[in-house]
């Protein structure tokens, strides 16, 4: 056929591999491959020609980015009514004002449309083998807003989403207002603890606050993801049997160095606060004096064998102004027990968090992954 037109196969050869990402650069190769992409100026003045219903939506999605208030859109219309279109002028204004807009798609030839669209398995690493659609379509949605609840990315279109129901079931959150309480403390640059003690409080703002009691191998996955989402300082809550053994590999993978203090509490200003088996009576004293200053991006909870912790720890947390972002339950059943009705919290089950371990962290050992799939047994 292509002879008959006088072609040759050799006419079509596959796109050149460019790859230009040099880890020394210091960011992220998720960033990296979407700062590079540049935005065609024919496509920022496409806006002009947004009809009435592509302007509305254009606005409403680009105020969402601008007032940082976050935001899930679903837009649906009949083929051919301009729905890749509003998406090509929304990537188009976000990068040329040099934000991070992902264009991402579930099959390749929807994804070829959009300027620097890929498909959505390729760009969160999910695996094709998924064969659960709707744990699948969840996973995208959920990694896309870990992803911009950690500042990599400033809006994800994510085109011929396959399960609009997945949808519904998530709602973003409204970072909460910070009272004035705290803006004030900030101002003075301390802030007073439950117990009248002040502290300096200028680096709290980068809390990141966990719980973390999910099993060994998986724990230090967690570390590395949240290397990745940029946060640095984590409050530890441990009940490992291996706590000596997590909390070195903890502190050499941040900082090279090994903690001072061991199976004991230790609250410091040096980015790491770690909480030993031994101390739970002064990790409650910790939860009730820390929590309401804690303003990080992540709420992290895995596992129930802390429930009383957990839940004092959310009850602290729910009563004071800290803008979270995102709060993972993992485990939990029964959600009810917790006071969440100010902020959004995806359910994470057993069986989702393997995927999202298998697919997105870096260095999964085979040992964690057969951990999962042995041991889980609640379904999504
Ligand atoms: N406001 C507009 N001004 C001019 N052309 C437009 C406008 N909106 C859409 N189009 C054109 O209409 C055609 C269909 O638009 P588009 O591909 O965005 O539709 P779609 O809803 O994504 O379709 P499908 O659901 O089949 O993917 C394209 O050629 C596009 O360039």
């Amino acid at each position: 056929m292509l002879q008959s037109m006088g072609k040759d196969i050799k006419t079509f050869p596959l796109p050149p591999i460019m790859d230009a990402y040099d880890d020394a650069i210091g960011t992220a190769r998720e960033v990296y491959e979407e700062e590079i992409i540049e935005p065609a100026a024919g496509d920022v003045a496409l806006k002009d020609c947004l009809n009435k219903e592509q302007r509305a939506a254009y606005d409403k999605i680009l105020s969402a980015v601008d007032t940082d208030q976050g935001g899930l859109f679903f837009v649906d219309g009949p083929g051919g009514t301009g729905k890749t279109y509003l998406y090509r002028v929304l990537l188009a204004t976000l990068r040329s004002q040099g934000k991070i807009a992902v264009a991402t798609a579930t099959s390749g030839v929807a994804a070829s449309i959009m300027p620097g669209g890929r498909t959505a398995h390729s760009r969160f690493k999910i695996p094709l083998t998924i064969d659960d659609d709707a744990v699948g379509a969840f996973m995208l949605h959920f990694l896309s807003l870990v992803y911009i609840a950690s500042r990599c990315y400033d809006l994800l279109c994510l085109d011929n989403c396959p399960d609009r129901n997945s949808l519904q079931h998530i709602t973003v959150p409204v970072p909460m207002e910070r009272s004035e309480r705290s803006r004030r403390a900030r101002q003075d640059n301390k802030w007073r603890s439950r117990r009248g003690r002040s502290r300096s409080c200028t680096r709290r703002s980068c809390w990141t606050w966990m719980t973390l009691t999910a099993p060994q191998t998986q724990r230090l996955n967690w570390i590395d993801f949240l290397e990745r989402l940029h946060g640095k300082r984590m409050l530890l809550m441990d009940n490992s049997m291996n706590w000596n053994q997590f909390e070195s590999m903890l502190y050499a993978r941040l900082y090279g160095t090994r903690p001072d203090v061991r199976d004991a509490l230790a609250l410091s200003d040096t980015h790491v606060c770690t909480v030993a088996r031994s101390c739970q009576g002064a990790l409650q004293e910790l939860i009730l004096d820390e929590c309401p200053n804690v303003l990080g991006n992540f709420v992290v909870c895995l596992r129930e064998s802390w429930s009383n912790l957990t839940k004092l720890t959310l009850n602290r947390i729910g009563i004071s102004d800290v803008q979270i972002r995102i709060l993972m339950l993992v485990g939990f059943d029964q959600l009810e027990e917790f006071n969440l009705t100010w902020c959004w919290c995806p359910l994470i089950t057993d069986r989702l968090l393997a995927i999202l371990h298998a697919s997105t962290l870096p260095n999964v050992t085979q040992e964690s992954v057969d951990y999962y799939q042995h041991h889980c047994e609640v379904e999504y």
